[in-house]
């Protein structure tokens, strides 16, 4: 697990204490610390660059003390930390928030609205992602071979089972069992009955690869995540399904202090895990130097491994034919965040080329877990500025939610409709689909929410449409559905649940026609740039649709 997922409910630390009093016990704390061994130039740059982010974050909360309502608002320069991205021009602010269960794709839809709306901001953190890019790689083939190996002991399991029975049966009759079935299973299974590795010469990878992911993750801090295994447990998801649960979210408006992230904290983020890379590759060069090994780094080290095993991984990856029947009963398919395995691996040779730099398909597929609450800043048009706050997703996150959603103008909410077959990963014995039909619930009943304007994102459906045709049933999973198990049919069944559920929620509150909310619905992959470009101009469309209908302009 991520320390901070396994670790104490989200604290209360004002932003401005984020960079100047690190907190031993928070993960991003600890990812936002300096480096012990700063030399002054680098702690020079260091401060500099606080001086300014501090400075952005003043000017920042100087605009919105300043502002009220509707007015139109000049937008400081320094938001969203550039200046041609928001311009100095007059525009009204509009505020919008990202919600969703973790893994919904919330990050992934502010990703492609920083690439629409800033894109010299997303070019300058393009290199950042390298990193992260080699960490998702890493663990796509650690979860390939744990799952592959999984897969062969199960099997070797029940054919030690079967050989056994055979064995017995022959005793008990007299009669020799087939010869040639015992042979076969002898061979596979091994003397006496032990499973037989030695034809998976792969499996002695493993180790390497979960040492090399753990020291990744790391250096990274709270941002990485983890991929579960099918058929895993895990404690530390265990503790925190008891510590948090999705009764959690209180909304009350206030105090606005929990760990939130200003406009160019991705920026931030990756110049600080460099340093901390480059921090600990020094300490470990002295060490290395005096026992006479040579200087490495993790990175370095996991590019090496990557290329060194590469043929063997590839070769299972498309021609092995156990890999192929996992693939084909969908285990690569959307376990949390395997959606991103197959990705990965598809990618493998391209991100281990010495002149690799991440694609933009590279870093929307790349999962970095968000923690607490992040803001951006954009400029949306001459007349429009999206102010959108993203949140952490799993329960231990929403406790965080609250404060900022008492003055927020429209809800984006991320259904990952393809989870509909998955346990939540917080606690195995919810559905995740579920979880996020309780989530939605919750918020269209919540009376201060109610002057949100709706938008949902019926998410993931490239991975819904392959597990549909690749025979997963609906209906298994979610009994009162009769429909057929064709992919128009369920996204259609699942829209309408979402809107009588919004419907439900506000017949109960007695609301009349007038105040009752339309739900805005898209289907929606949200790492296809096309479509979400194609998407963001029709949100755009009814936010502004919505403003007039609010002011009365239009019914
Ligand atoms: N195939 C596919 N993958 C998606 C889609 N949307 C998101 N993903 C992937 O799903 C993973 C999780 O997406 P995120 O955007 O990080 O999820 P999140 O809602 O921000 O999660 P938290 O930060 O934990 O709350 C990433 O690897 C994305 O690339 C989609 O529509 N299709
Ligand atoms: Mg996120």
């Amino acid at each position: 697990m991520s320390p901070s997922v396994s670790g104490p409910p989200i604290r209360r630390i004002k932003s401005k204490n984020i960079l100047s009093r690190p907190d031993h016990s928070d993960p991003l704390s600890l990812v936002l610390q300096p480096p012990v061994n700063e030399t002054p130039n680098e702690k020079q740059a260091r401060l500099q660059q606080e001086r300014q982010a501090k400075q952005r974050s003043d000017e920042i909360d100087r605009f919105l003390k300043q502002q009220d309502d509707s007015a139109s608002h000049e937008l400081p320069s320094a938001v969203s930390g550039s200046a041609e991205a928001t311009g100095n021009k007059k525009g009204r602010v509009y505020k919008m928030v990202l919600l969703g269960q973790a893994g919904a794709g919330k990050t992934t839809v502010l990703k492609q609205m920083r690439l629409l709306y800033d894109p010299q901001a997303h070019e300058r953190e393009r290199q950042g992602w390298a990193r992260i890019v080699l960490l998702n790689l890493i663990s796509s083939v650690r979860v390939l071979l744990q799952t592959l190996s999984l897969y062969h002991d199960q099997r070797l399991e029940r054919k030690s089972g079967e050989m056994s029975r055979l064995e017995g049966n022959a005793l008990r009759t007299g009669e020799d069992a087939d010869e040639a079935t015992r042979m076969e299973l002898a061979r596979e299974v091994g003397p006496k009955n032990e499973i037989n590795t030695s034809s998976m010469p792969w499996t002695a990878h493993i180790p390497k690869f979960v040492q090399l992911e753990q020291a990744l993750r790391s250096e990274l801090g709270a941002f990485g995540e983890d991929v579960h295994l099918p058929g895993h447990s895990d404690t530390a998801n265990t503790r925190m399904a008891s510590q948090a649960n999705s009764s959690d979210i209180r909304y009350k408006s206030g105090d606005k202090s929990p760990l939130l992230l200003k406009p160019g904290w991705q920026a931030r983020l990756f110049t600080y895990a460099r340093r901390s890379f480059s921090s600990a590759q020094a300490t470990r060069d002295g060490a290395r130097r005096e026992e006479g090994v040579s200087s490495d780094d993790h990175s370095d080290e996991s590019v090496e491994l990557l290329r060194a095993v590469q043929a063997e991984v590839l070769a299972l990856w498309t021609d092995d034919v156990s890999c192929r029947a996992l693939r084909k009963r969908g285990l690569f398919l959307d376990g949390q965040s395997d959606a991103a395995t197959s990705y990965f691996l598809d990618s493998y040779s391209r991100i281990v080329e010495s002149a690799y730099e991440p694609t933009d398909n590279d870093i929307l597929h790349s999962r970095v877990r968000t923690v607490g609450v992040t803001e951006d800043v954009f400029r949306v048009d001459r007349s429009l500025i999206y102010r959108i706050y993203d949140v952490g997703g799993s329960r231990s996150q929403r406790a965080a939610w609250a404060p900022f959603l008492d003055d927020i103008e429209s809800i984006v909410f991320l259904a990952p409709l393809s989870a509909f077959d998955q346990p939540l990963v917080e606690d195995s014995s919810t559905n995740r689909l579920a979880d996020t039909f309780t989530l939605f619930n919750q918020i269209v009943a919540n009376p201060l929410l109610r002057h949100a304007s709706m938008i949902l994102f019926l998410n993931k459906i490239d991975l819904l449409e392959k597990k549909l045709r690749q025979g997963v049933r609906l209906q298994k999973y979610w009994p009162e559905y009769v429909g057929d198990n064709d992919f128009e049919a369920v996204w259609r069944w699942f829209r309408a649940k979402f809107r009588d559920a919004l419907r439900r929620a506000e017949d109960e509150a007695r609301l009349d026609q007038g105040q009752r909310r339309r739900l805005y619905v898209h289907t929606t992959v949200a790492t296809s740039t096309v479509q979400i470009r194609a998407i963001l101009m029709s949100v755009k469309d009814s936010i502004l649709r919505e403003n007039l209908r609010v002011t009365g302009l239009v019914g």
